[in-house]
Parts: structure tokens; C-alpha cells; sequence
């Protein structure tokens, strides 16, 4: 809402049918856990660990936002506006989707945080194969947008989400059917 108050909707809060079910299924394993197995959710190293996951993921994506400005928006924006500029400075220099990263480990930190076993890895998932999609489809448009500069940027910055695939990183060769 600072950098592009005219973006803002009810959408922004978020709060979509997928965000209500994963909180729901969350806080299911927690409540039947703690009945079943009381012990399992005492304070412990794991929860830490998750405590320290959920403050990085949220320190990156405030950074992300605060670093990018204008040119962080909510949607993937399939036009260049006037204030979108490539962002490759601060958090961009050291991961190209920092918002995205810091978002992943922000949600699977809370669930490390409870304890959570099978929410922690559902999560995961569930992230992955929405940014595994998202990824590629933002990368092609920014590629449109920004042209060898955002190529080169690629080149020389990392995804760290794994097994996602980059167009940046596809050859041209590798368009052609095989003959
Ligand atoms: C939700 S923001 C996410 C930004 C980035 N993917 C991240 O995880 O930090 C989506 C918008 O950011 C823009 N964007 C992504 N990377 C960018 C970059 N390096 N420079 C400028 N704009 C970028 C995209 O064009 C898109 O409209």
C-alpha cells in the first residue's frame, strides 16, 4: 500500500479459499496432536529452528518489498509501467526472487514451528508447485520486459528454490523439436 496504493484491493489482505484451507488443516494437526501426543508439542530445538525460519523468511520478503519499491507488486504484471524498473541491488543481488524465497521459508518456519510433521511437508509442496509455475511465467514476461539485461542478471543470480525451471536458462536450441 506505500509503493502502489492504487494496486490495493480486498485480494491484497490475501485471505484467499487456499490461504483459509492451509490455515485449517494447520491448526487441525496442531489441536490433534497436542490431544494425542501432548509431549510432541513441548518446546524443543525443532521449534527454534522453525522460530529462526519464520523471522528470515519475513526479514527477506520485507526486504524484497522495501528494495524493489514500485516494481514489487501483488500480480505478476504482464506490461512494463512507467515506474518498473530491474531491480538487481540489496537482497536482489544475492537471490532473483527473494519475495518468493522469503515466503517459502516463512511458511514451512511455521510449521516447524508447531511441530506440525505432515502440514511442514505439504507446505513445501505446496509452495514449490505454485512458484515452480509462477517462476517461469513471471521470468518470461520480465525477460520481455527487460531484455540481456535481465538474461545477464540471471546468469549471474540464483533461484535457491530448487528444481525450478528458468526460460533464462533455456538455449535456443533447446525450443527445437528433437529431429
Ligand atoms: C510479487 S512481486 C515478486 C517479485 C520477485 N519475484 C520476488 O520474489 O521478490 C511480482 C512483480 O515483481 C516484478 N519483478 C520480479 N523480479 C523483478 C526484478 N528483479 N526487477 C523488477 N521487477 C521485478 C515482476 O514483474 C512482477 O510484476
Amino acid at each position: 500500500w506505500i509503493f502502489n496504493p492504487s494496486d490495493l484491493s480486498r485480494d491484497s489482505w490475501l485471505f484467499s479459499r487456499h490461504y483459509c484451507l492451509a490455515m485449517g488443516l494447520a491448526l487441525s494437526e496442531y489441536f490433534c496432536e497436542r490431544a494425542l501426543a501432548p509431549g510432541w508439542k513441548r518446546p524443543s530445538p525443532v521449534m527454534w529452528a522453525g522460530l529462526l525460519l519464520v523471522l528470515l523468511g519475513e526479514a527477506l520478503r520485507k526486504a524484497a518489498i522495501l528494495t524493489a519499491g514500485p516494481s514489487f507488486t501483488l500480480d505478476v504484471k504482464t506490461h512494463r509501467r512507467p515506474h518498473h524498473h530491474l531491480v538487481t541491488r540489496g537482497v536482489y543481488r544475492l537471490c532473483r526472487h527473494p519475495g518468493y524465497l522469503g515466503w517459502t521459508l516463512w511458511c514451512v518456519g511455521t510449521q516447524v514451528l508447531l511441530r506440525n510433521v505432515v502440514c511442514s511437508a505439504v507446505f513445501a509442496a505446496w509452495s514449490w508447485k505454485f512458484f515452480a509455475h509462477r517462476i517461469p511465467y513471471e521470468e518470461t514476461l520480465l525477460l520481455e520486459m527487460f531484455g540481456e539485461r535481465y538474461r545477464d542478471y540471471a546468469a549471474k543470480t540464483r533461484l535457491w528454490l530448487p528444481f525450478i525451471e528458468s526460460p533464462c536458462e533455456r538455449t535456443e536450441h533447446s525450443e527445437w523439436p528433437d529431429l
